[in-house]
């Protein structure tokens, strides 16, 4: 029996949440907008086939992708449990442009891990899985964050935690919004987007950080849409890594001109956001984008509203 996993885009810090906020991506056209896995069999050994958009952009080694990691992470977890699987033939469509801002490899080990363990009928409960795909993820990025893999797993807009016994929690928020992101089409390495950041903040920086995120969780809960607007403000990675992002000042203006509530980078760029309350101010920003941020043919703009039910399962019997 094949089982395919599907893993929305997501977009991690959502500007005021430096690690530890993201959420998960639909086109409201109802594009694809994130990579899927599929397990077709146990095979002797990894077998894996590629497909989608962006396979071509991927290592050509099997062993190089992220998901053969995936599936010798979830063979490990498993062995510390006294439980042996055999290796599988899996197929990856990588959808979703790498070095995109969009939760590339996330959405690769989400789906991968979302897919390896329904495969093998649930051993391992999602709070496991989710550290492990953390784990996966820091493997890529240089340290783990979990604000790309949880919103992608889960759904929905994702504040972690971190405490022993919860990795993160579901947050509130209005489904009214509109989230437009463009992808530019050009790479920015996660890794080298966090290499560029200080090691060390001002303590007005600090205060400044501390207060948006604990004034926008109130104004979610609260239902105040223009107070959690206005917190919408990326004081800790913007200032640094826009000067990565060609256009992203005139992107923010025209946005703003078009009643934009907020704009900023997605995860670690190129891709950017805006938040409207309109769907017509929404497309008039997405067309804008298109036209003037995407670089080359990759680049590619949606109309999104959060995606509420995360990783989906289907079994083909
Ligand atoms: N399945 C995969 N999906 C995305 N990246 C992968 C995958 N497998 C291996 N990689 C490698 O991981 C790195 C991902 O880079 P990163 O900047 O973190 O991308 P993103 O921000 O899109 O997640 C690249 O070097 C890429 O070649
Ligand atoms: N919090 C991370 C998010 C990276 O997201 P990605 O989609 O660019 O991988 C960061 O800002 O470094």
């Amino acid at each position: 029996m094949a089982v395919t996993a599907y893993a929305p885009a997501s977009t991690g810090n959502v500007s005021l949440g430096f690690d530890i906020l993201g959420l998960a991506l639909k086109p409201t056209n109802g594009a694809l907008l994130g990579d899927r896995v599929t397990i077709f069999a146990t095979a002797d050994e990894f077998e894996l086939s590629l497909a989608g958009r962006f396979a071509n952009k991927l290592p050509s080694d099997a062993k190089q992708n992220i998901v053969y990691d995936c599936f010798v992470g979830f063979q490990a977890e498993l062995a510390a449990q006294g439980k042996a699987i055999p290796a599988v033939n899996m197929q990856l469509e990588k959808n979703l442009p790498i070095g995109s801002g969009l939760g590339s490899s996330a959405s690769s080990i989400v789906a991968a891990l979302a897919a390896l363990n329904a495969f093998f009928e649930y051993p391992l409960d999602k709070e496991t899985l989710l550290r492990l795909m953390g784990k996966l993820e820091g493997q890529i990025s240089g340290s783990i964050h979990y604000d790309n893999v949880a919103p992608c797993y889960l759904g929905g807009l994702q504040l972690m935690v971190e405490s022993e016994d919860k990795v993160s929690i579901t947050l509130p928020c209005f489904d009214d919004w509109y989230w437009t992101i463009c992808y530019s089409g050009a790479s920015v390495s996660t890794a080298a987007a966090r290499d560029i950041l200080p090691k060390e903040y001002s303590t007005k920086t600090t205060i400044d950080f501390g207060r948006q995120l604990a004034v926008f969780t109130h104004a979610l809960y609260a239902g105040d849409k223009p107070l959690a607007a206005s917190m919408i403000k990326d004081v800790l990675a913007e200032p640094y890594r826009k000067s990565l992002l060609a256009g992203f000042d005139d992107a923010r203006a025209y946005a703003e001109s078009q009643g934009a509530l907020a704009f900023g980078i997605s995860g670690s760029g190129p891709t950017v956001f805006a938040v409207s309350e309109s769907a017509e101010a929404a497309e008039n920003i997405r067309a804008w984008l298109q036209d003037n941020y995407c670089q080359n043919e990759f680049g590619f703009s949606h109309v999104c509203k959060i995606d509420n039910d995360g990783t989906a399962i289907t079994e083909d019997k």
